[in-house]
Protein backbone atom coordinates (compact mmCIF):
# COMPACT_ATOMS: atom_id res chain seq x y z
CA UNK A 1 0.00 0.00 0.00
CA UNK A 2 1.28 3.46 -1.34
CA UNK A 3 1.04 5.94 1.54
CA UNK A 4 -1.67 8.14 -0.01
CA UNK A 5 -3.84 5.34 -0.59
CA UNK A 6 -7.62 6.46 0.51
CA UNK A 7 -7.69 3.70 3.02
CA UNK A 8 -4.58 3.39 4.74
CA UNK A 9 -4.58 3.64 7.99
CA UNK A 10 -8.35 2.47 7.82
CA UNK A 11 -6.95 -1.19 7.37
CA UNK A 12 -4.90 -0.62 10.55
CA UNK A 13 -7.73 0.06 12.98
CA UNK A 14 -7.77 -3.07 14.49
CA UNK A 15 -7.98 -1.70 17.69
CA UNK A 16 -11.60 -0.73 17.26
CA UNK A 17 -12.41 0.45 20.60
CA UNK A 18 -15.81 -1.26 20.64
CA UNK A 19 -15.49 -3.58 23.22
CA UNK A 20 -12.03 -2.18 24.64
CA UNK A 21 -13.49 0.53 26.36
CA UNK A 22 -16.39 1.36 27.82
CA UNK A 23 -18.82 4.34 26.23
CA UNK A 24 -20.58 6.60 27.67
CA UNK A 25 -22.64 5.18 30.77
CA UNK A 26 -26.58 3.88 30.58
CA UNK A 27 -28.98 6.47 31.70
CA UNK A 28 -30.94 6.02 34.49
CA UNK A 29 -33.95 3.19 34.16
CA UNK A 30 -37.13 4.15 32.03
CA UNK A 31 -39.65 5.48 34.77
CA UNK A 32 -36.64 7.88 36.69
CA UNK A 33 -37.33 11.66 36.30
CA UNK A 34 -35.18 14.13 36.93
CA UNK A 35 -37.65 17.10 37.37
CA UNK A 36 -39.92 16.42 40.60
CA UNK A 37 -43.02 14.25 40.71
CA UNK A 38 -45.97 16.41 39.48
CA UNK A 39 -43.88 19.10 37.57
CA UNK A 40 -46.53 19.33 34.94
CA UNK A 41 -49.63 19.17 36.97
CA UNK A 42 -52.19 20.90 34.99
CA UNK A 43 -50.39 21.41 31.94
CA UNK A 44 -51.46 20.88 28.62
CA UNK A 45 -48.96 19.49 25.99
CA UNK A 46 -49.70 19.06 22.28
CA UNK A 47 -47.14 16.90 20.47
CA UNK A 48 -47.46 16.36 16.92
CA UNK A 49 -46.72 13.34 15.52
CA UNK A 50 -46.92 11.89 19.16
CA UNK A 51 -48.05 8.33 18.31
CA UNK A 52 -44.95 6.48 17.43
CA UNK A 53 -40.99 6.70 18.19
CA UNK A 54 -39.19 10.01 19.62
CA UNK A 55 -43.01 11.74 19.68
CA UNK A 56 -44.60 9.02 21.49
CA UNK A 57 -41.12 8.59 24.50
CA UNK A 58 -41.25 12.71 24.67
CA UNK A 59 -45.09 12.57 25.61
CA UNK A 60 -44.44 9.82 27.73
CA UNK A 61 -41.88 11.64 29.81
CA UNK A 62 -44.49 14.44 30.02
CA UNK A 63 -46.85 12.25 30.92
CA UNK A 64 -45.21 10.57 33.61
CA UNK A 65 -44.96 14.51 35.21
CA UNK A 66 -48.80 14.92 35.20
CA UNK A 67 -49.05 16.53 32.01
CA UNK A 68 -52.49 16.34 30.15
CA UNK A 69 -51.66 15.25 26.07
CA UNK A 70 -52.85 16.26 23.04
CA UNK A 71 -51.28 14.27 20.31
CA UNK A 72 -51.94 15.10 16.66
CA UNK A 73 -50.83 13.31 13.70
CA UNK A 74 -52.56 11.46 10.10
CA UNK A 75 -53.11 7.77 10.88
CA UNK A 76 -55.69 6.20 13.28
CA UNK A 77 -53.03 3.31 14.38
CA UNK A 78 -50.67 5.78 15.36
CA UNK A 79 -53.40 7.81 16.76
CA UNK A 80 -54.62 4.73 18.88
CA UNK A 81 -51.05 3.92 20.23
CA UNK A 82 -51.00 7.53 21.44
CA UNK A 83 -53.66 6.22 23.67
CA UNK A 84 -52.73 3.12 24.80
CA UNK A 85 -49.06 4.12 25.71
CA UNK A 86 -49.87 7.28 27.56
CA UNK A 87 -53.30 6.75 29.23
CA UNK A 88 -52.65 5.69 32.52
CA UNK A 89 -49.40 7.10 32.97
CA UNK A 90 -50.10 10.71 34.50
CA UNK A 91 -52.81 13.24 33.37
CA UNK A 92 -55.18 12.98 30.43
CA UNK A 93 -55.15 11.96 26.57
CA UNK A 94 -56.93 12.90 23.95
CA UNK A 95 -55.87 12.63 19.83
CA UNK A 96 -56.81 14.61 16.87
CA UNK A 97 -56.40 14.14 13.26
CA UNK A 98 -54.08 16.11 11.60
CA UNK A 99 -51.57 17.09 8.46
CA UNK A 100 -49.63 19.69 9.51
CA UNK A 101 -48.93 20.53 5.73
CA UNK A 102 -52.67 22.00 6.45
CA UNK A 103 -52.62 25.23 8.32
CA UNK A 104 -56.51 24.94 8.55
CA UNK A 105 -56.20 21.06 9.79
CA UNK A 106 -53.96 22.49 12.52
CA UNK A 107 -56.09 25.49 13.35
CA UNK A 108 -58.80 22.76 14.02
CA UNK A 109 -56.33 20.26 16.13
CA UNK A 110 -55.57 23.42 18.77
CA UNK A 111 -59.60 24.33 18.76
CA UNK A 112 -60.38 20.88 19.81
CA UNK A 113 -57.16 20.29 22.11
CA UNK A 114 -58.69 23.66 23.84
CA UNK A 115 -62.07 22.19 23.95
CA UNK A 116 -60.66 19.01 25.91
CA UNK A 117 -57.83 20.33 28.35
CA UNK A 118 -57.62 24.05 27.56
CA UNK A 119 -54.96 25.90 25.64
CA UNK A 120 -52.05 24.03 25.38
CA UNK A 121 -49.41 25.73 27.31
CA UNK A 122 -45.91 23.85 25.60
CA UNK A 123 -45.68 22.72 21.78
CA UNK A 124 -43.35 19.73 21.13
CA UNK A 125 -43.04 20.12 16.90
CA UNK A 126 -41.64 16.64 16.57
CA UNK A 127 -43.24 15.38 13.31
CA UNK A 128 -41.14 15.38 9.93
CA UNK A 129 -41.08 13.40 6.94
CA UNK A 130 -38.23 11.57 5.74
CA UNK A 131 -36.60 9.10 3.64
CA UNK A 132 -33.11 8.30 2.20
CA UNK A 133 -32.59 9.23 -1.71
CA UNK A 134 -29.51 10.71 -3.79
CA UNK A 135 -30.37 13.85 -4.62
CA UNK A 136 -29.90 13.46 -8.56
CA UNK A 137 -32.59 10.83 -8.27
CA UNK A 138 -35.07 12.63 -6.19
CA UNK A 139 -38.50 13.67 -8.04
CA UNK A 140 -40.17 17.13 -7.26
CA UNK A 141 -42.80 15.66 -5.05
CA UNK A 142 -40.49 14.34 -3.10
CA UNK A 143 -38.61 17.18 -2.35
CA UNK A 144 -41.63 19.40 -2.37
CA UNK A 145 -43.38 16.56 0.10
CA UNK A 146 -40.73 16.53 2.60
CA UNK A 147 -40.04 20.21 2.78
CA UNK A 148 -43.50 20.53 3.50
CA UNK A 149 -44.09 18.49 6.10
CA UNK A 150 -40.66 19.00 8.23
CA UNK A 151 -40.23 22.93 7.55
CA UNK A 152 -43.72 24.38 6.27
CA UNK A 153 -45.50 22.16 9.17
CA UNK A 154 -43.41 22.69 11.98
CA UNK A 155 -43.79 26.71 11.12
CA UNK A 156 -47.32 26.51 10.75
CA UNK A 157 -47.70 24.80 14.08
CA UNK A 158 -45.76 27.03 16.04
CA UNK A 159 -47.99 30.39 14.07
CA UNK A 160 -51.36 28.87 15.47
CA UNK A 161 -49.54 27.91 18.96
CA UNK A 162 -48.14 31.60 19.40
CA UNK A 163 -51.21 33.46 17.96
CA UNK A 164 -53.39 32.09 20.51
CA UNK A 165 -51.10 33.13 23.31
CA UNK A 166 -50.77 36.53 21.93
CA UNK A 167 -54.22 36.57 22.12
CA UNK A 168 -55.06 35.10 25.40
CA UNK A 169 -51.82 37.31 26.70
CA UNK A 170 -50.52 34.39 28.18
CA UNK A 171 -46.44 32.55 28.18
CA UNK A 172 -46.20 29.64 26.31
CA UNK A 173 -42.91 27.19 25.59
CA UNK A 174 -42.08 25.47 21.71
CA UNK A 175 -39.42 22.82 21.42
CA UNK A 176 -38.68 21.89 17.52
CA UNK A 177 -37.38 18.63 16.90
CA UNK A 178 -34.14 18.93 14.69
CA UNK A 179 -31.51 17.05 13.16
CA UNK A 180 -27.57 17.67 13.24
CA UNK A 181 -27.41 17.44 9.51
CA UNK A 182 -29.08 20.90 10.14
CA UNK A 183 -25.38 22.02 10.47
CA UNK A 184 -23.14 19.89 8.28
CA UNK A 185 -25.36 18.61 5.29
CA UNK A 186 -26.98 15.09 4.93
CA UNK A 187 -26.05 13.03 2.39
CA UNK A 188 -29.00 11.12 1.17
CA UNK A 189 -30.81 13.38 2.93
CA UNK A 190 -30.84 16.62 1.05
CA UNK A 191 -34.78 17.61 1.51
CA UNK A 192 -34.75 16.67 5.15
CA UNK A 193 -31.46 18.28 6.00
CA UNK A 194 -32.36 21.58 4.36
CA UNK A 195 -35.84 21.37 5.75
CA UNK A 196 -34.52 20.91 9.53
CA UNK A 197 -31.92 23.98 8.92
CA UNK A 198 -35.10 26.12 8.22
CA UNK A 199 -36.11 24.55 11.93
CA UNK A 200 -33.14 25.63 13.51
CA UNK A 201 -32.57 28.76 12.22
CA UNK A 202 -36.57 29.42 12.97
CA UNK A 203 -36.27 28.45 16.68
CA UNK A 204 -33.57 31.43 16.85
CA UNK A 205 -35.60 33.61 14.72
CA UNK A 206 -38.79 32.77 16.71
CA UNK A 207 -37.02 33.58 20.13
CA UNK A 208 -36.33 37.02 19.50
CA UNK A 209 -39.66 37.91 17.80
CA UNK A 210 -41.48 36.27 20.90
CA UNK A 211 -39.86 36.16 23.44
CA UNK A 212 -41.19 39.62 24.86
CA UNK A 213 -44.61 38.23 24.74
CA UNK A 214 -43.44 35.07 27.23
CA UNK A 215 -43.24 32.49 24.29
CA UNK A 216 -39.99 30.23 24.94
CA UNK A 217 -38.64 28.17 21.88
CA UNK A 218 -35.93 25.76 21.80
CA UNK A 219 -34.57 23.16 19.30
CA UNK A 220 -33.61 20.09 20.48
CA UNK A 221 -31.84 17.13 18.32
CA UNK A 222 -31.56 13.82 18.46
CA UNK A 223 -28.78 11.67 17.66
CA UNK A 224 -29.06 7.80 15.78
CA UNK A 225 -32.18 6.88 18.60
CA UNK A 226 -33.52 3.83 16.24
CA UNK A 227 -36.95 2.30 18.08
CA UNK A 228 -39.68 -0.22 16.62
CA UNK A 229 -41.84 2.52 14.77
CA UNK A 230 -38.98 3.81 12.53
CA UNK A 231 -40.22 3.79 8.96
CA UNK A 232 -38.98 0.72 6.53
CA UNK A 233 -37.12 3.62 4.52
CA UNK A 234 -35.16 4.51 7.78
CA UNK A 235 -35.23 1.23 9.36
CA UNK A 236 -33.70 0.16 5.86
CA UNK A 237 -30.57 2.80 6.19
CA UNK A 238 -30.03 1.63 9.60
CA UNK A 239 -29.72 -1.43 9.22
CA UNK A 240 -27.52 -0.77 6.40
CA UNK A 241 -24.85 -0.77 9.47
CA UNK A 242 -25.22 -4.56 11.24
CA UNK A 243 -24.06 -2.63 14.44
CA UNK A 244 -24.66 0.84 15.64
CA UNK A 245 -22.90 1.40 18.52
CA UNK A 246 -19.27 0.83 17.17
CA UNK A 247 -19.80 4.29 14.98
CA UNK A 248 -21.08 6.58 18.10
CA UNK A 249 -18.09 8.03 20.02
CA UNK A 250 -20.54 7.13 22.79
CA UNK A 251 -19.92 3.26 21.65
CA UNK A 252 -24.03 2.62 22.01
CA UNK A 253 -26.95 4.69 20.74
CA UNK A 254 -29.57 6.84 22.66
CA UNK A 255 -32.35 5.60 24.52
CA UNK A 256 -35.54 7.41 23.70
CA UNK A 257 -36.17 8.09 27.39
CA UNK A 258 -32.73 10.11 27.03
CA UNK A 259 -34.44 12.79 24.57
CA UNK A 260 -37.59 12.94 26.59
CA UNK A 261 -36.19 13.48 29.41
CA UNK A 262 -34.49 16.75 27.59
CA UNK A 263 -37.74 17.68 26.37
CA UNK A 264 -39.33 17.98 29.66
CA UNK A 265 -35.98 20.04 31.25
CA UNK A 266 -36.60 21.93 28.67
CA UNK A 267 -39.63 23.17 29.17
CA UNK A 268 -40.04 23.33 32.68
CA UNK A 269 -39.78 25.86 35.05
CA UNK A 270 -35.62 25.39 36.06
CA UNK A 271 -34.92 26.53 32.29
CA UNK A 272 -37.56 29.67 32.14
CA UNK A 273 -34.33 31.22 30.70
CA UNK A 274 -32.88 29.42 27.51
CA UNK A 275 -34.46 30.02 24.93
CA UNK A 276 -33.10 30.36 20.93
CA UNK A 277 -30.87 27.81 21.75
CA UNK A 278 -30.95 24.13 19.93
CA UNK A 279 -29.57 21.12 22.52
CA UNK A 280 -27.80 18.26 20.35
CA UNK A 281 -28.78 14.97 22.69
CA UNK A 282 -25.97 12.46 20.42
CA UNK A 283 -23.20 11.60 22.23
CA UNK A 284 -20.68 13.97 20.30
CA UNK A 285 -21.88 11.89 17.13
CA UNK A 286 -22.31 15.03 15.12
CA UNK A 287 -18.56 16.42 16.49
CA UNK A 288 -17.08 13.30 14.73
CA UNK A 289 -13.64 13.40 13.08
CA UNK A 290 -10.89 11.05 12.57
CA UNK A 291 -7.78 11.43 11.99
CA UNK A 292 -7.46 9.44 8.59
CA UNK A 293 -10.85 10.17 7.56
CA UNK A 294 -12.75 6.99 5.85
CA UNK A 295 -12.62 6.70 2.25
CA UNK A 296 -15.40 8.83 0.31
CA UNK A 297 -18.26 6.28 -0.86
CA UNK A 298 -20.95 8.33 -2.85
CA UNK A 299 -24.13 7.87 -1.78
CA UNK A 300 -25.84 5.92 -4.62
CA UNK A 301 -23.35 3.62 -4.14
CA UNK A 302 -24.08 3.26 -0.49
CA UNK A 303 -27.50 2.55 -1.21
CA UNK A 304 -26.56 0.22 -4.01
CA UNK A 305 -27.89 2.21 -6.77
CA UNK A 306 -26.69 1.39 -10.55
CA UNK A 307 -25.20 4.07 -12.20
CA UNK A 308 -27.28 7.41 -12.77
CA UNK A 309 -29.19 7.75 -15.86
CA UNK A 310 -31.35 10.54 -17.09
C1 LIG B 1 -28.38 6.70 9.96
C2 LIG B 1 -29.66 6.86 9.22
C3 LIG B 1 -30.77 7.57 9.94
C4 LIG B 1 -30.63 9.06 9.83
C5 LIG B 1 -31.87 9.72 10.30
C6 LIG B 1 -31.74 11.15 10.06
C7 LIG B 1 -32.59 11.98 10.95
C8 LIG B 1 -33.98 12.18 10.52
C9 LIG B 1 -34.89 11.31 10.81
C10 LIG B 1 -36.29 11.53 10.45
O1 LIG B 1 -36.75 12.52 10.01
S1 LIG B 1 -37.17 10.20 10.79
C11 LIG B 1 -38.85 10.61 10.42
C12 LIG B 1 -39.23 9.72 9.37
N1 LIG B 1 -40.65 9.54 9.46
C13 LIG B 1 -41.43 9.75 8.45
O2 LIG B 1 -40.99 10.11 7.37
C14 LIG B 1 -42.89 9.53 8.73
C15 LIG B 1 -43.75 10.20 7.73
N2 LIG B 1 -43.41 9.76 6.36
C16 LIG B 1 -44.35 9.54 5.41
O3 LIG B 1 -45.54 9.73 5.62
C17 LIG B 1 -43.89 9.11 4.05
O4 LIG B 1 -42.68 8.41 4.17
C18 LIG B 1 -43.68 10.32 3.09
C19 LIG B 1 -43.27 9.79 1.72
C20 LIG B 1 -42.59 11.26 3.60
C21 LIG B 1 -44.94 11.17 2.96
O5 LIG B 1 -46.05 10.40 2.59
P1 LIG B 1 -47.11 10.98 1.52
O6 LIG B 1 -48.18 9.92 1.44
O7 LIG B 1 -47.51 12.33 1.82
O8 LIG B 1 -46.27 11.05 0.19
P2 LIG B 1 -46.16 10.08 -1.06
O9 LIG B 1 -47.25 10.45 -2.01
O10 LIG B 1 -46.05 8.65 -0.66
O11 LIG B 1 -44.74 10.50 -1.67
C22 LIG B 1 -44.48 11.87 -2.01
C23 LIG B 1 -43.33 11.87 -3.03
O12 LIG B 1 -42.17 11.35 -2.39
C24 LIG B 1 -41.67 10.25 -3.15
N3 LIG B 1 -41.04 9.26 -2.29
C25 LIG B 1 -41.59 8.65 -1.24
N4 LIG B 1 -40.73 7.77 -0.71
C26 LIG B 1 -39.61 7.83 -1.45
C27 LIG B 1 -38.36 7.15 -1.41
N5 LIG B 1 -38.08 6.23 -0.48
N6 LIG B 1 -37.44 7.45 -2.33
C28 LIG B 1 -37.69 8.38 -3.28
N7 LIG B 1 -38.85 9.07 -3.37
C29 LIG B 1 -39.80 8.78 -2.47
C30 LIG B 1 -42.91 9.70 -3.84
O13 LIG B 1 -42.55 8.91 -4.95
C31 LIG B 1 -43.64 10.97 -4.20
O14 LIG B 1 -43.05 11.58 -5.31
P3 LIG B 1 -43.69 11.41 -6.82
O15 LIG B 1 -43.60 9.94 -7.13
O16 LIG B 1 -45.10 11.90 -6.74
O17 LIG B 1 -42.80 12.24 -7.67
N1 LIG C 1 -35.07 8.51 15.17
C1 LIG C 1 -33.94 9.18 14.95
O1 LIG C 1 -32.87 8.59 15.08
C2 LIG C 1 -33.97 10.62 14.58
C3 LIG C 1 -35.14 11.34 14.53
N2 LIG C 1 -35.08 12.69 14.29
C4 LIG C 1 -36.31 13.50 14.34
O2 LIG C 1 -37.11 13.09 15.43
C5 LIG C 1 -38.49 13.30 15.13
C6 LIG C 1 -39.26 12.01 15.33
O3 LIG C 1 -38.71 11.03 14.48
P1 LIG C 1 -39.04 9.49 14.68
O4 LIG C 1 -39.84 9.29 15.92
O5 LIG C 1 -37.78 8.75 14.52
O6 LIG C 1 -39.93 9.21 13.38
P2 LIG C 1 -41.38 8.54 13.19
O7 LIG C 1 -41.47 8.19 11.75
O8 LIG C 1 -41.63 7.49 14.22
O9 LIG C 1 -42.34 9.76 13.53
C7 LIG C 1 -42.77 10.71 12.65
C8 LIG C 1 -44.14 11.14 13.13
O10 LIG C 1 -44.55 12.27 12.37
C9 LIG C 1 -45.92 12.12 12.06
N3 LIG C 1 -46.18 12.82 10.80
C10 LIG C 1 -45.53 12.66 9.63
N4 LIG C 1 -46.06 13.43 8.68
C11 LIG C 1 -47.06 14.11 9.28
C12 LIG C 1 -47.98 15.09 8.82
N5 LIG C 1 -47.99 15.50 7.54
N6 LIG C 1 -48.89 15.60 9.70
C13 LIG C 1 -48.90 15.18 11.00
N7 LIG C 1 -48.04 14.26 11.48
C14 LIG C 1 -47.14 13.73 10.64
C15 LIG C 1 -46.15 10.62 11.93
O11 LIG C 1 -47.51 10.29 12.26
P3 LIG C 1 -48.63 9.99 11.13
O12 LIG C 1 -48.00 9.05 10.16
O13 LIG C 1 -49.75 9.41 11.94
O14 LIG C 1 -48.97 11.32 10.54
C16 LIG C 1 -45.19 10.07 12.96
O15 LIG C 1 -45.86 9.86 14.19
C17 LIG C 1 -38.54 13.83 13.70
O16 LIG C 1 -38.59 15.25 13.75
C18 LIG C 1 -37.22 13.37 13.13
O17 LIG C 1 -36.79 14.18 12.07
C19 LIG C 1 -33.91 13.34 14.04
C20 LIG C 1 -32.74 12.65 14.05
C21 LIG C 1 -32.67 11.23 14.31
Amino acid sequence: MTENTPDSGVKNMSNLAHGRYPGLPEPAPLGASALPPGTYDGTVVFVTGGGTGLGKAIATEYARLGADIVVASRKDDHLKAAREGLEGLGGRVATVTCDIRDPEQIAAAFEAAEEHFGLPHILINNAAANFPVPAEDMSPNAWRTVVDITLNGTYFCAREFARRHLDAGTPGSIVNIGASYAWTGGPGFAHSAAAKAGVKNMVETLAVEWGPYGIQINGLVPGLFPHADMTDDIRGNVDRASDKDPLQPALRAGRVRELGWAATFLTSPYARFISGHTLVVDGANWQRRALLNPPVVAVRDQMGRPPFEL
